[in-house]
């Protein structure tokens, strides 16, 4: 056994709340998404947990609930780590919209297949595939060592980059992907193998 990943989904955004596709747009926290990244950290404090490092992306919502769980944990001052390539996927021409006029004027099925296939991209933005090739070699060479190590490692990110790096943690193929959905500020638990595989997965909803 090596050491614990914990990966976040940060809290209820702005645009969250207003059904917008949010992408690389930088929204902040609802009230509610505040109260759901303070809950994530009394989760994580229940378990006894305090974390060695944090990564969070370039966007104000995943950097505040990040902020939120180290607060509830008494490491308000951890070192944090912040860098796009955790970012959300970009939505492109997506950006923006409301994603109910979306699905009125593209049809639903094209709109799922858009915001949950694995490897078709939606106008001008990012497929899965192209969010998951940034943020695993991300993880690989920048977050990883510290998980084989032996530390506890946080990572507060995003639905779309969370969910690419799920994929490849867990060997879940580009078919199974699509029925993967994350809850805002859940925490979701791995212990790995030394050899990096997942050896316990635990999510505290
Ligand atoms: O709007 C977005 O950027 C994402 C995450 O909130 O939405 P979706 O669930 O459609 O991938």
């Amino acid at each position: 056994m090596s050491g614990t990943l914990v990966l976040v989904r940060h809290g209820q955004s702005e645009w969250n709340l207003k059904n917008l596709f949010t992408g690389w747009r930088d929204p902040g926290l609802t009230e509610q998404g505040h109260a759901e990244a303070k809950a994530a950290g009394e989760k994580l404090k229940a378990r006894g947990l305090k974390f060695d490092i944090a990564f969070t992306s370039a966007l104000s919502r995943a950097q505040t609930t990040c902020q939120h769980i180290l607060d509830a944990l008494g490491q308000s001052d951890l070192k944090t780590i912040r860098n796009a390539a955790l970012n959300e996927r970009d939505y492109g021409d997506l950006n923006g919209l409301n994603k109910d006029d979306a699905r009125a004027k593209w049809g639903e099925e094209q709109v799922h297949i858009w915001r949950r296939s694995y490897d078709t991209p939606p106008p001008g933005g990012e497929s899965l595939k192209d969010t998951g090739a940034r943020v695993w070699p991300y993880y690989m060479h920048d977050m990883q060592k510290h998980v084989l190590a032996g530390g506890t490692v946080l990572v507060a990110a995003h639905g779309n980059s969370l969910r690419a790096l799920i994929m490849a943690l867990e060997g879940i193929s580009g078919p199974d992907i699509v029925k993967l959905e994350l809850g805002t500020g859940v925490p979701i638990v791995y212990k790995l193998n030394a050899d990096s595989t997942v050896a316990s997965k635990d999510v505290l909803a």
